[in-house]
């Protein structure tokens, strides 16, 4: 079994209000179709849980490895496991805004409630995601495109035509804690309902249309604030995605 895990771009990430040490969020993410990791399932006999692949982090900070602590309490998921290892391919790079452990995580728990026949709802899965963290909700329910807000557990189908989205990540480390923090300290702002209800309404296309980089994504100052490196490639038609270091944009021509 092999799956695509994709990345994600927030095509805007406003800031609604503040929930303890997290920000509350009024954000769309659209999935990045041409960029992907692969997860596979191999047959194999192990000793315990084995993940391999190119991966930069330890097994025990691995998101797919958090998922599968999660769901170890299925006797079915704890006997797959011990006859099947976990290879993935990653291509989508890591500290980058575009979600890639947070996908891989999604595309994991989708992958192990099918094959060990867990029979759990979208929104059972949903709520074990967020244990791991506030964007794996949007990548359990596979949509295209959805507006995400609460954290990053309410999330909602977004019906719009299909985006080419290109992608660029500068060698810039980005730390999303880091840059929430300082969006607090330093920017804080909310945007009211009435204008996140606007943007939840209109397609992405139109919305990057009509705004800039700043006004898309409000961890964007922050993030250029900490890291000065990344003003060099703001350019034109170029938005932020998350907390960074991506950039993306829409081709229009293909579309
Ligand atoms: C920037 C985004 O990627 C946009 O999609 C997300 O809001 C962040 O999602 P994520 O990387 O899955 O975030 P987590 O790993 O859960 O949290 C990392 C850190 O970011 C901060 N954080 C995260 C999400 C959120 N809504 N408010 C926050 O303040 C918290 O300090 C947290 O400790
Ligand atoms: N399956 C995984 N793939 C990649 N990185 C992972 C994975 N699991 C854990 N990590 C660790 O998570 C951190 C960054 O993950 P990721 O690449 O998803 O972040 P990001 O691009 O900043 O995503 P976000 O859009 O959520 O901010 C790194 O410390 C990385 O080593």
């Amino acid at each position: 079994m092999t799956r695509k895990s994709y990345a994600k771009v927030n095509i805007f990430l406003k800031i609604v209000g503040k929930r303890d040490s997290y920000h509350q969020i009024a954000s769309r993410f659209v999935l990045v179709k041409n960029l992907y990791d692969e997860i596979s399932f191999l047959k194999k006999e192990v000793d315990s849980f084995t993940l391999e692949g190119n991966f930069s982090c330890s097994l025990e900070k691995n998101t797919i490895y958090k998922a599968y602590k999660e769901l170890e309490k299925y006797e079915s998921v704890k006997e797959f496991f011990k006859k099947n290892i976990v290879k993935i391919e990653k291509n989508i790079p890591e500290f980058a805004g575009l979600g890639g452990g947070s996908s891989n995580c999604a595309c994991f728990l989708n992958m192990v409630n099918e094959v060990c026949n867990l029979n759990l709802r979208k929104e059972e899965l949903a709520k074990i995601a967020l244990k791991i963290g506030a964007d794996v909700p949007f990548f359990v329910y596979e949509y295209n495109s959805a507006n995400v807000s609460g954290i990053g557990e309410i999330v909602e189908e977004f019906i719009e035509d299909s985006l080419d989205i290109e992608v660029i990540t500068p060698k810039i480390a980005c730390d999303t804690g880091l840059i929430y923090k300082t969006f607090r300290d330093k920017f804080y702002k909310e945007l009211d309902k009435v204008k996140a209800k606007e943007l939840f309404d209109t397609n992405s296309k139109d919305i990057l249309k009509q705004y800039n980089i700043e006004d898309a994504n409000d961890l964007y100052l922050p993030a250029s604030f900490l890291e000065k490196d990344l003003k060099n490639f703001a350019k034109k038609d170029w938005f932020f995605s998350g907390s960074g270091s991506s950039f993306f944009r829409i081709n229009s021509g293909k579309n």
